[in-house]
Formats: C-alpha cells, sequence, structure tokens
C-alpha cells in the first residue's frame, strides 16, 4: 500500500519512520510519500488560505494548491493482485463519517490512499468534489471533537489502518484478540509476577484449562463491554445498574 499525506506540518510525520510503521516501510509494506501542500503554491508568501465567502470567523484553505497538489499524486500507484485500482482520498474532518476498526480493516486493502490534511475552517469544499471526478473521497471523522488541523487524526489512521496491512505486525494473531476486533471491548490483561502489591492474578488463567480460560475472557469481555460501552452491545444486552465490575 502506499500512503501520500499533504499538509502544511510535512515535519509532524517525521515520527512515522521510527515507529512500527518504519520496520512495514523499511520491507516495503507501505510505502509513505509526506507532501508540503506549499509546494503547489507559486505566490511570494506561498499563501495557503483566505477569508471564507458569506462573512464569518477564520479562515478557508484556497482550491488552487489543493488542486495541483491531488492532480500530482493521484494515479501514481499501480495496483498490487488483490487491491483496489483507484486511489482513495481521505479529508479527516469533524463533519466526517466516524473512523471505526471496521473502516480501518476496509481501508488496509486499498492500494493508494491520499490523506488531505486540512487546517484553519477546513478546505474549500470544491477541493472534494473535483477529487471525486479522479479518486473515490472520504470524509473521515476520528471521533466528536474538533483539533486544530487533520494532521493528528491522519496520523492515528495510518496507525490504524497500516497495523492491519498484512506483514506489518509480526504475529498477526495479536490482531484478532483485540478491543473492537470480535465488536467487544478485550478482557483485562496479566502478567508475571503472580502477586504484585497484594493482588493476585485470576486462578482460572493459571489453571492451564483452555476452555474455562476461553470462557472467562469472554465473560470478562461482555462484563467489561456493558460496563463501559454498552453502545457496542446488542439492544438486548443493556445492563442492568450497578452490575459494573468495581476496581478496588
Ligand atoms: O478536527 C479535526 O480535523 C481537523 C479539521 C479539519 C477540517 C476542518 C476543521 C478541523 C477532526 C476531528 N475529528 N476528526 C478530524
Amino acid at each position: 500500500m502506499r500512503i501520500d499525506i499533504v499538509t502544511i506540518f510535512p515535519e509532524f510525520f517525521g515520527v512515522l519512520d521510527v515507529s512500527l510503521l518504519g520496520k512495514a516501510r523499511r520491507e516495503r509494506l507501505l510505502e509513505l510519500g509526506v507532501h508540503d501542500l506549499r509546494e503547489w503554491t507559486h505566490d511570494r508568501h506561498r499563501t495557503v488560505d483566505d477569508t471564507p465567502y458569506g462573512g464569518g470567523a477564520g479562515m478557508v484553505m484556497k482550491p488552487e494548491p489543493w488542486g495541483e497538489a491531488l492532480d500530482a499524486l493521484l494515479g501514481q500507484a499501480p495496483a498490487a493482485e488483490g487491491e483496489r485500482a483507484d486511489a482513495l482520498v481521505v479529508f479527516p474532518t469533524p463533519a466526517g463519517v466516524p473512523f471505526t476498526q471496521a473502516l480501518a480493516r476496509e481501508l488496509a486493502s486499498e492500494s493508494h490512499i491520499v490523506f488531505a490534511c486540512g487546517r484553519y475552517e477546513g478546505i474549500d469544499a470544491r477541493v472534494a468534489d473535483d477529487a471525486a471526478t479522479r479518486a473515490r473521497v472520504l470524509e473521515v471523522s476520528l471521533g466528536d471533537y474538533v483539533l486544530n488541523g487533520g494532521e493528528v487524526a491522519a496520523m492515528a489512521m495510518i496507525e490504524a489502518i497500516g497495523r492491519l496491512v498484512p506483514g506489518v505486525v509480526g504475529n498477526p494473531e495479536s490482531l484478532v484478540e483485540e478491543s473492537h476486533e470480535a465488536g467487544l471491548l478485550e478482557h483485562p490483561s496479566y502478567t508475571k509476577p503472580q502477586v504484585w502489591r497484594g493482588r493476585e492474578v485470576p486462578e482460572v488463567l493459571r489453571s492451564g484449562n483452555h476452555a474455562a480460560i476461553a470462557a472467562w475472557r469472554h465473560e470478562q469481555s461482555l462484563e467489561r463491554t456493558r460496563r463501559v460501552r454498552p453502545d457496542l452491545l446488542p439492544a438486548a444486552a443493556e445492563p442492568e445498574p450497578g452490575t459494573g465490575r468495581q476496581h478496588g
């Protein structure tokens, strides 16, 4: 998979070289290109924003630099087998569809994703319409809050998607037992020592009885999901008050 990022803060993405994704890049599982939007400006001040039509506070990102940036980046990555041919342009924005593990899994099979990181009050709306003539376009929200720019959201999405690309994570088994993979939150985990500050690891986990361990873990996942994220459960499983596992 090739990922391109367009941003006015390219230095922000330097960290992608050192993390898990650094290994994936060295092994050619992921190609990453970071581009400064100002490369596609032509005025002395390298202007990327202007005042909004219709008035209102803040500034809007001009369409011209974005149009030229997306012209330059779309249609460059040939698709490997089992991947989509055309590119996908993702605009991180509070006004987008929710980014979920399911969406991350879908995007992990894309051959080419371009992240368009907006700043200020956003990007001129015509940019997404124009991009849609040459690629699939998706406005995606990381969550219901407002950031100063799309960079932090893009970083999170790239990590969530990148780790699902086959071969990126050493042991694919570890991708199954995660929160949100089976629609439930992950069970609590323990490691040595067996007793720590007077707290003992649940007996069942040391029993060697794999059926009992699996059952205990599933029950813990259900209980935790009921307590913390009842919205993830089918309607029937609404919690009675006071059933949550109390810490202490
Ligand atoms: O604030 C965000 O992106 C920055 C942004 C982009 C466009 C206009 C305003 C702000 C965001 C929140 N959840 N997901 C993304």
